[in-house]
């Protein structure tokens, strides 16, 4: 069986009215499928307005106890029941999940190097079964970018590398495509083009593209986990719009090993 693990980044969510859109292509989308989805210009947005302040390092945010009540409230609560909600309506029977919910992901806290990232989990382990039960039963999981540590604590996780540890997991069982979905056609060439899609990013040419400063900020831990995910057996990763779902030779970056 395919399975489909689909990401949308947080440029995607905000906007009540793109949200509609990516949702109608998702829930269009036939076979097994699952939804991650990040929310992080919304959790900055919702701490500034409670005068929290946000800090971010190496693209991760730094989730003191505040920071994690506000990341809980916003990605598990307002972003995970408004997409769940949207989708009931397009007749997607999707379940909302934190990595609580099912034990469907377990983390340990980040070890602390150069900073402390508080309250952020690096993903140990993926409840495979249980997802496979729910795509076996034709439920819709929407994950956000929550884990926990099995004795109560809940833990801020990047939703990229949610997706892709998803995807490594289930990998075991099925054939397994991911798709990043953010506001850009793909990776490009020139960040103020458009059109200046890469269609095709391999190892070395990932290498190259770095040292030219055309990849940069959120898309370098993004490209890092699409090569984890291929090296862990996940048949294909793809980096796009959410377009790349529904249109034939719609533009989008492939990524391969
Ligand atoms: N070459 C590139 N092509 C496209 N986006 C790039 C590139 N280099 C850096 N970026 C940045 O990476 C961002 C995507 O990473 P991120 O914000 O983490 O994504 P998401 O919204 O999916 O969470 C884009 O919004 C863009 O600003
Ligand atoms: C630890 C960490 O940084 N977690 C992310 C989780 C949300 C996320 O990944 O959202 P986008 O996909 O919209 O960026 C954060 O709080 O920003």
């Amino acid at each position: 069986m395919k399975v489909s693990i689909i990401k949308i980044g947080g440029n995607l969510i905000e906007d009540e009215s793109v949200l509609k859109k990516v949702l109608q292509n998702f829930a269009r989308l036939e076979g097994a499928k699952i939804l991650v989805h990040g929310g992080g210009k919304l959790a900055t947005q919702v701490s500034e307005k409670l005068g929290i302040a946000t800090q971010m390092v190496d693209g991760r945010r730094i989730t003191n106890r505040e920071t994690l009540d506000v990341i809980t409230m916003v990605y598990g609560g307002l972003v995970n029941k408004t997409i769940v909600a949207n989708l009931q309506s397009l007749n997607c029977n999707a379940l909302g999940l934190s990595g609580a919910d099912l034990n469907s992901i377990k983390s340990v806290k980040r070890p602390v190097k150069t900073h402390d990232f508080g309250f952020v989990g690096d993903v140990t382990a993926v409840n495979s079964e249980m997802f496979s039960l729910l795509l076996n039963n034709n439920i819709t999981p929407v994950c956000c970018a929550i884990s926990h540590d099995g004795n109560g604590q809940l833990f801020n996780t990047n939703a990229d590398t949610i997706a892709s540890e998803i995807a490594i997991a289930l990998a075991k069982n099925f054939e397994v495509e991911l798709y990043y979905c953010f506001e850009k056609k793909g990776v490009l060439r020139t960040i103020e083009d458009e059109d200046s899609v890469i269609t095709d990013i391999n190892t070395e040419i990932y290498q190259a593209l770095i040292k030219e400063n055309i990849i940069a900020d959120g898309m370098l831990p993004k490209m890092q986990n699409c090569f984890n995910a291929l090296e862990r057996n996940v048949s294909k990763v793809f980096i796009g719009s959410i377009d790349m779902l529904s249109e034939e030779n719609q533009l989008r970056t492939t990524i391969t090993l």
